[in-house]
């Protein structure tokens, strides 16, 4: 493919398939750390095509600043995966661009934030979550002689469980296998391939036809089936009820409500029954895998740096006495804050963010983003900047804190969340769930590594969204 002028440094591959084949020589496991490795080569903003499609790599505080806030670089690729996730339309909220986005990015966060989004109204709701999981911590510990609880999977069910009541007024016994089942596939659904993988366009007859290319991109059809019918039975259950706007208790029935009241005015609404299967498929994902990755993350610093473990449990111990923490003691727990955004700064669960696509031709940092470039955004190479954060790969929740550590220090390299109008959609849910939890669970038991066991590992597992490794933990409650 011939570059056009001005377009960002970054190596040549060969004809048809672009750099494909060689990006993985970068780091053989991780593309996000291929980007980076190479942007130290070519720099901050480097350019390179993957088939036919231009990808542009972002990897400095200033040129993803600049990207995530110049509305040219706004759109979202359509990838086949994207495609064959929403019925062969772009549909949802995540993978949509243009008044289409605006439009029902906005409806969703109004009336997910009227149901509580990001307030503390449904506060009582979470702690009700979080005592089932602590409960059942507790049981789990104490059926085992050494304390040993296995901490893989655990905290997905309750954080969807919160996001759930809300989308559809209804929550999961956390042992329920259909609810386990969709867990699973959804979470299968977003290790089976990588962002970068799953922005590059494949025609569908190719795609029908090799299940190779499919496996390449990392699209499992038959893990987004169930977790549609599903969703499209829940949908069903809400039109036999038929709740008015006015009696309306969930995501599902506001929809509803609009959409009967669009089609009756006009034909070509957009309010469908498919774009509420895909806006619920983006919030299910989003919200299932995110949060509880973050906490997950979270408890292994905190087993690999017991000493940090026990300033918190002592900070959390002289804020909130024998009580669990809420979201009011928040801002009297500075040091709890910091510990939290450290373990989002050292272990990133959306490290290129969510691609972004040139809508138009624009500029980035003085180079030409042709339109149609996939714009990947190292989050995580802002967040591990060693021209800013000192020692990055060190734990060191201190580095949020001002001197006396009595006050959190915001800083402008972090946004694990995204910034401008594209930033996650969930981040005040996100944020209050994972400081509910984490903080609950740090000051309710005392984590240790298990036995016999290697220290739980930072090493993500990969995919579109990055998580962590099952684990096993000495789980003591305190008293
Ligand atoms: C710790 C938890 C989470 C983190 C770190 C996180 C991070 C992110 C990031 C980096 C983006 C991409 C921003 C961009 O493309 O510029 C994003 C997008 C998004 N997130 Fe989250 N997220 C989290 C939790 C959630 C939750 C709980 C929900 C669901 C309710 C959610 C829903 C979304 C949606 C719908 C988008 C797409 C927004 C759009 O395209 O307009 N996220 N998130």
């Amino acid at each position: 493919v011939k570059r056009p002028r001005n377009f960002p440094p970054g190596p040549r591959g060969l004809p048809l398939v672009g750099y494909l084949p060689f990006l993985s020589s970068w780091d053989p496991n991780y593309p996000h750390k291929a980007m980076k490795k190479m942007s130290e080569v070519y720099g901050p903003v480097t350019g390179i095509y993957l088939g036919l499609t231009p990808v542009i790599s972002v990897c400095s505080h200033e040129a993803v600043k600049e990207a995530l806030l110049n509305e040219d670089l706004n759109g979202r690729p359509h990838s086949s995966i994207t495609l064959a996730r929403n019925f062969g339309e772009q549909l949802g909220i995540m993978f949509v661009m243009g008044q289409f986005w605006q439009e029902h990015r906005r409806f969703t966060m109004r009336h997910l934030r009227d149901l509580g989004f990001g307030k503390t109204s449904i506060e009582d709701q979470m702690m009700g979550e979080l005592k089932d999981l602590i409960t059942d911590m507790e049981n789990s510990s104490q059926s085992d002689a050494q304390r040993v609880v296995d901490l893989k999977g655990i905290f997905q069910v309750s954080v969807l469980n919160i996001l759930w009541a809300m989308i559809a007024g209804k929550r999961f016994r956390r042992n329920d296998p259909k609810f386990q089942e969709l867990l699973t596939a959804n979470e299968q659904f977003f290790r089976a391939g990588d962002p970068i993988r799953g922005s590059i366009p494949v025609p569908s007859l190719v795609l029908n036809h090799s299940r190779i290319v499919r496996e390449f991109i990392g699209l499992k059809r038959e893990l987004i089936e169930p977790i549609q019918k599903f969703i499209q039975n829940t949908i069903d259950d809400h039109q036999l009820t038929n709740r008015s706007a006015d009696e309306a208790t969930d995501f599902i029935d506001f929809y509803l409500n609009e959409m009967r009241k669009q089609k009756a005015e006009n034909p070509f609404t957009t309010f469908t029954n498919n774009q509420l299967i895909a806006t619920v498929t983006d919030l299910f994902g989003a919200g299932a895998e995110s949060t509880s990755g973050s906490i997950g993350f979270a408890i292994i610093h905190l087993i690999r740096n017991q000493e940090v473990q026990l300033k918190m449990q002592m900070e959390l111990d002289q804020v909130c006495g024998e009580y669990l923490p809420t979201l009011n003691h928040r801002s009297s727990l500075p040091y709890t804050e910091a510990v939290l955004m450290e373990a989002q700064r050292c272990s990133s669960i959306a490290p290129y963010a969510v691609p972004h696509y040139a809508v138009k031709d624009t500029q980035l940092q003085g180079y030409t983003i042709p339109k149609g470039s996939v714009i990947m955004l190292n989050l995580d190479a802002v967040l591990l900047d060693d021209g800013y954060w000192k020692k990055p790969e060190v734990f060191l929740p201190e580095r949020h804190l001002n001197e006396d550590g009595t006050k959190v220090i915001k800083s402008d390299h972090f946004y694990p969340f995204g910034l401008g109008k594209r930033m996650c959609l969930g981040d005040s849910l996100a944020k209050n769930t994972y400081f509910l939890f984490t903080a609950a669970l740090i000051k309710q038991f005392r984590f240790e590594p298990a036995p016999n066991e290697p220290l739980p590992s930072l090493d993500p597992t990969n995919g579109f969204t990055l998580g962590y490794r099952g684990f096993k933990a000495v789980v003591v409650p305190r008293s």
